[in-house]
């Protein structure tokens, strides 16, 4: 099948190559000159584990291609795939300003029948508004031309996108026509062999359950911070009561870690554009304003727990930080807990050493002439005559280190740990001080 993808970012790459890797014909088109020009070079944008082999096997078998060419990108595929960035606007909405480029250019350059599949994460009622500009466009020039809008949600996880999308566990279609149901359903049929993953609704329930999944994977990561920061304060661990709720299946033990917070370009910006929408809708969210405030709140934690411990002074203290991506398994920063202590640190006069194994490029590029930034070769590099560690993403390779090397380099043996990777007991008796999230030691003065 031929297959258009506008956005070559996280989404829009992950799902070209994965088409191709499916036997499809795909043409990727980007608007950014520079990232098609590398992409064209065989080199890959962005770090996310088993995409780099798999788009040069396609790109080399000639199924996957990447232009800026628009009109190229129309006449291609039958299919053509929205995924292009929906940012937060100032208001908290999804800001469809490139959403709404893609569907002018597709009614600019439309001459036969086609499927618009909508992959970016859009609010309620956007697949309509995709439908009038292709139609505003294709009236100013004249022309008459059949097309279906879709609604087809991406679930992928940074870090996992390859997997996720080649095994999902559900594939949402909010399709009217019947036409563009069969044709959705054989597009995906190489992803839907063992069980039948594809859910076929209507368009604004499928861009609802985009929403609704991570508003509320969203909520049990607050509800386990906000349970946490309640433990702190009854000396009990948090970790003993995630192991004890998790075991109850109607629970899970899926996205109940606590820990500095969810980052991303995605929880934070749907769940607030999603209580927008509500608000539009005349509805007051409350809990979903709770997820947020708490994850707000969640971020900086950390920063008051360090304050508290070096007395309120951290003027030309210096910290070594492990973990600058929001996740591990990712360059991505956008969102990152990490962001928000570091630019904490700085205004208190203090200094970060950092670490992290794939976001390096990233932080220089978002902090360049940040002199209280120093990215460091290796984790123990770090440490080097840091006051203090901070962990904020939960690489494997922060998971058994070598403490004694650790406490040996660290001018003073503290840990903060904003993913709970250790056992507090084993740490102590390690010789270190040591804080996790939720274990029984509260700063509540400060909180
Ligand atoms: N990142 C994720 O893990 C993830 C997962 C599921 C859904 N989503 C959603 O998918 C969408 C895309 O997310 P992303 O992380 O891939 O975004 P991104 O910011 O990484 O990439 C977006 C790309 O779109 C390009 N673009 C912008 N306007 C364009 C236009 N008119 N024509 C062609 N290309 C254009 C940009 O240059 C950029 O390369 C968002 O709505 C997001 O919420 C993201
Ligand atoms: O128990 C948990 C699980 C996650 N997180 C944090 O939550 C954030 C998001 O993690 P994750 O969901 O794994 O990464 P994303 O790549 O942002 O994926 C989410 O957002 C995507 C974009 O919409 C969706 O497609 C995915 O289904 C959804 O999981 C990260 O900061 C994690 O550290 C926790 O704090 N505790």
């Amino acid at each position: 099948m031929k297959i258009t993808i506008f956005g070559t970012g996280y989404v829009g790459l992950v799902t070209g190559t994965c088409f191709a890797e499916a036997g499809n014909d795909v043409l990727c088109v980007d608007i950014d000159e520079e990232r098609i020009e590398q992409l064209n070079d065989g080199e890959v944008p962005i770090y996310e584990p088993g995409l780099e082999d798999m788009l040069a096997c396609n790109m080399d078998e000639g199924r996957l291609r990447f232009t800026t060419d628009a009109a190229e990108g129309v006449a291609h595929g039958q299919f053509q795939f929205i995924a292009v960035g929906t940012p937060p606007d100032e208001d908290g909405s999804a800001d469809l300003s490139h959403v709404l480029a893609v569907a002018r250019t597709i009614g600019e350059h439309i001459d036969d029948y086609r499927v618009v599949v909508d992959k970016s994460t859009v609010p309620v009622g956007t697949a309509d508004r995709v439908h009038a500009a292709i139609l505003e466009a294709m009236e100013a020039r004249g022309v008459d031309v059949a097309f279906d809008v879709v609604s087809n949600p991406e679930f992928l996880k940074e870090g996992a996108a390859i997997e996720d999308f080649m095994k999902p566990d559900r594939i949402i279609v909010g399709a009217e026509n019947p036409a563009a149901v069969a044709l959705m359903r054989d597009l995906y049929a190489p992803f839907n062999r063992n069980h039948d993953r594809l859910i076929f609704m209507d368009v604004r329930s499928a861009e609802l359950t985009k929403y609704a999944s991570n508003a509320m994977l969203a909520t049990k990561i607050s509800f386990m911070n906000e349970l946490s920061n309640l433990a702190e304060r009854l000396g009990a661990d948090i970790e003993e009561v995630r192991r004890g709720m998790g075991s109850d299946p109607r629970i899970g033990y899926h996205f109940i870690y606590p820990g500095c917070g969810y980052g991303g370009s995605c929880f934070p910006k749907d769940v607030q554009a999603l209580a927008r929408t509500a608000r539009q809708a005349h509805y007051e969210p409350e809990l979903l304003d709770a997820v947020e405030a708490v994850n707000h709140r969640q971020k900086r934690h950390l920063v008051r727990r360090i304050r508290h411990y070096f007395e309120d002074n951290l003027e030309r203290r210096t910290f070594a930080l492990w973990g600058l991506a929001f996740k591990p398994n990712t360059d991505d920063m956008r969102e990152a807990p990490s962001r928000v202590i570091m630019e904490a640190l700085w205004d208190a006069g203090a200094r970060v050493r950092a670490y992290d194994p794939e976001a390096q490029d990233e932080a220089a590029r978002l902090y360049p002439d940040e002199a209280g930034l120093e990215l460091c070769g290796s984790p123990y590099d770090a440490l080097e005559g840091a006051d203090a560690l901070i962990i904020c993403t939960e690489w494997q390779v922060f998971r058994s280190p070598d403490f004694d090397r650790m406490r040996r380099l660290l001018s003073e043996p503290v840990i903060f740990d904003g993913r709970n990777l250790y056992d507090p007991e084993k740490m102590l008796a390690a010789g270190f001080v040591y804080y996790g999230i939720g274990r029984g030691e509260s700063v509540d003065t400060l909180i």
